[in-house]
Formats: C-alpha cells, structure tokens, sequence
C-alpha cells in the first residue's frame, strides 16, 4: 500500500518489508479461503498435482514446463479473479438484476477462455506423447 500520507517521512525499510510481508499474508489467506469455499478451485488443485506429477513422469523439456506452468498459472489466477467478482456482485447486488448477472456471466467466460487455453496446451504438450504411448 502506497504511503497514505505524502506529508509524512518515508517509512524506514523494516516498516516497508513487514508491510510487503502482511500483503503477502492477505494474498495467501485469499487464496486459503477461495479453496475452501470454491469446488472448482479444489478441482484446478488436484489438476495442478495431477499435470505436475505428470510432467515429472514424462520429463518434460524446459520449454514444455514453462508453457505449463503459464497455463496452470492462468486458469489459478483467473478461478480466483472470478471468485472475488462473486463475491463482490454478491455483496453489492444480493437481489436478481441483469447486471449483476451480466458480471458473473462474463468473468465465468474468463475462466471459461482460459481453461480452453490450457487445454490446448496441455493437448500439445501431452497428446503426441499420448499418442505415441497408445502405439498409435
Ligand atoms: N444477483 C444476481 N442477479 C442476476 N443473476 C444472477 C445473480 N446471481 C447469480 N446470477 C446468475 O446465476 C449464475 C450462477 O451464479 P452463482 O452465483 O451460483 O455462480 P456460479 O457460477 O454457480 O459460481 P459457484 O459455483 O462458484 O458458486 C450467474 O452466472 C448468473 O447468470
């Protein structure tokens, strides 16, 4: 958080780091309680071990992992980027309206594209190799 007052002497680096370190707190509690409530985060969590484990076995190339793991990265960041857009139309809008419904609507097709995205990795990523195990 920027410094709420430009009025006031900088704050000294320990300040700034315990600040960094509480912001991480609050980004890692986020994340605790979206996988607590959200079913498809849990399910994105076994995904992400299971695609891992994986890549492990099929020891993947460098690039491979790295086209991984943008894509686990995605479909994560996106799962709870729609998390807190519920959450928000929930707070605000607890009554029906067509907005409120448009929000949720469009940040479930967010995920929707990137889940797309990520299986189409995955298919190139895996899928020769796939197919190459079935003998095809
Ligand atoms: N306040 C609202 N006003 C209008 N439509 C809504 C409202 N709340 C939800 N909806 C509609 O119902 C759909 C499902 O909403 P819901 O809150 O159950 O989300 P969800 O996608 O099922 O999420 P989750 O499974 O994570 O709870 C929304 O995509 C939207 O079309």
């Amino acid at each position: 958080m920027a410094n709420p007052d430009p009025h006031l002497p900088p704050r000294r680096f320990p300040a700034l780091l315990r600040q960094r370190a509480a912001s991480f707190g609050y980004a890692f509690r986020g994340v605790a309680a979206a996988l607590r409530s959200e079913v498809h985060l849990q399910f994105h969590a076994g995904a992400t071990v299971a695609v891992l484990g994986l890549g492990w076995y099929c020891g993947l190339a460098r690039w491979e992992w790295a086209l991984v793991a943008l894509a686990v990265g995605l479909v994560w960041s996106l799962e709870l980027v729609n998390t807190a857009i519920e959450a928000v139309v929930n707070l605000m809008s607890p009554e029906y309206h067509p907005l409120a419904g448009r929000a949720k609507d469009v940040a479930a097709g967010a995920v929707l594209a990137g889940a797309v995205a990520a299986l189409a990795v995955g298919l190139l990523v895996f899928g020769p190799r796939a197919w190459a195990w079935l003998g095809a």
